[in-house]
């Protein structure tokens, strides 16, 4: 028996259920087992969480009776590249996997995606079950459907919405899970918040803290708004003509900053995303359709935690305005050459402005450039004095 909480994602044929609890990798073989079309499953997870979790994973398969084999890939985003996802998917024909082979996605938001697209395209067409074991995977990449890898061109560019059969999420995974990671999957769990959920962010602040330090029900009620939001906004947009794009915000800032720093680790996506919402906030401020308090209360929130919120707290490099804007311009938002931004009427209040222009953008860039600049440029005279002092 497993006291896990359960919500469906309600597609059609394609629904399907999310269970969040302490128990439900334990129980993961049992769990799954009606789902399954054969007695056959392949589990594609990364190197980090198959020397951590793997061994869990296959005696819960053991319990069942099941047949399985693991494939482990690199960690990072570096995995969602099509050079890896050609290899997955030579490995899976290798293993002579059939159209009754399940596929289960072991691991973060970079394994979803992964494994989730290679099973979209495999066969034409695989079942896959998503297992999340970071912070973002449980509370935003395993729910929903969004597959893919990144190009040269930009995050996320290749994929295939194509939605899972189950979601088990695990929360007593997360005790592994580096500090760094948590946050970045906090970003998104901030995210809901400020989408459309007032009450959640005040308590977030209030509870974010103990939350990103493992408190176990304070997780388990982030996990469970988080998906539960997910979940509604899939079920009434699946394929992202409207209100899904919603759950974006901060992410055309944000994937702009990811592109610019590369996919190694340098900047994570839920940090890229933090900052992101920042900008979101500042543009909307700047439009005069946000109040300014909303925006220094959600700087305030995620500096608290340790969130990144400007270019000043990113990797230090030339920032360039223009370069941003034009990976701004490949955004999947962009619709006849127009970029499609998430803005905020304050907090819980997202919505969806296809009316921004250009010179808005680049003045917001500009300014917060040129700001991370001078505080550079005062810190660096202030480490010069200091030193000069210490030397004398
Ligand atoms: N499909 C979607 O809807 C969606 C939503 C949000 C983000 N994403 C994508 O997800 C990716 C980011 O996901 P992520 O933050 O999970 O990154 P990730 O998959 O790289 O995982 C983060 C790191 O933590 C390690 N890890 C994972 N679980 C662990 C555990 N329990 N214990 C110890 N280490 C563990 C991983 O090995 C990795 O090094 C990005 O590529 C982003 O674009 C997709
Ligand atoms: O599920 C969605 O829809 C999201 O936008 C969730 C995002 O957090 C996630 O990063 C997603 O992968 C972004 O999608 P993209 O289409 O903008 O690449
Ligand atoms: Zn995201």
């Amino acid at each position: 028996m497993t006291g896990h909480k359960s919500l469906s994602v309600d597609l059609g044929d394609r629904s399907y259920d999310i269970l969040i609890g302490t128990t439900v990798l334990a129980a993961a073989g049992k769990l799954m087992q009606p789902l399954l079309k054969s007695d056959r499953v392949i589990i594609v997870t990364d190197e980090n969480v198959a020397a951590l979790h793997l061994a869990r994973l296959e005696r819960a398969l053991d319990d069942a009776g099941l047949h399985y084999q693991s494939i482990a890939v690199a960690p990072g985003d570096t995995s969602k590249s099509l050079d890896q996802l050609g290899r997955l998917i030579d490995q899976l024909l290798a293993a002579k996997v059939e159209r009754s082979t399940t596929i289960l996605a072991l691991g973060g938001g970079v394994i979803g995606d992964l494994a989730g697209f290679a099973a979209a395209v495999t066969l034409r067409g695989l079942d896959f079950i998503q297992i999340p074991t970071s912070l973002l995977a449980q509370v935003d990449s395993s729910v929903g459907g969004k597959t893919g890898i990144n190009s040269r061109h930009g995050k996320n560019l290749i994929g295939a919405f194509y939605q899972p059969r189950l979601v088990l999420a695990d929360t007593s995974i997360l005790t592994t899970l580096p500090r760094r990671e948590m946050l970045a999957g906090y970003a998104e769990v901030v995210k809901y918040g400020l989408i459309q959920d007032a009450a959640f962010f005040t308590w977030l602040e209030s509870h974010g803290a103990d939350l990103i330090e493992g408190d176990r029900p304070a997780l388990e009620r982030a996990v469970l708004t988080s998906c539960r939001c997910k979940a509604e906004v899939v079920a009434a947009d699946e394929r992202e003509g409207g209100r899904r794009a919603l759950l974006n915000l901060g992410h055309t800032f944000g994937h702009a900053l990811e592109a610019e720093t590369g996919y190694g680790g340098e900047l994570l996506h839920g940090e890229a995303v933090a900052v992101g919402m920042v900008m979101a906030f500042d543009l909307s401020v700047q439009r005069g359709h946000c109040p300014p308090e909303d925006a220094d209360r959600l700087r305030r929130h995620l500096a608290a935690v340790g969130l990144p919120t400007g270019f000043a707290d990113l990797p230090q490099r030339h920032w360039d305005a223009e370069r941003l804007l034009d990976h701004m311009g490949r955004d999947k938002k962009v619709n006849q050459g127009r970029i499609n931004f998430v803005l905020a009427r304050g907090i819980g209040e997202a919505y969806i402005e296809s009316d921004v222009k250009t010179e808005e953008v680049m003045a917001l860039l500009t300014s917060a450039i040129s700001q991370s600049d001078q505080l550079a440029n005062e810190n660096s005279a202030a480490d010069m004095t200091s030193r000069a002092t210490l030397g004398s």
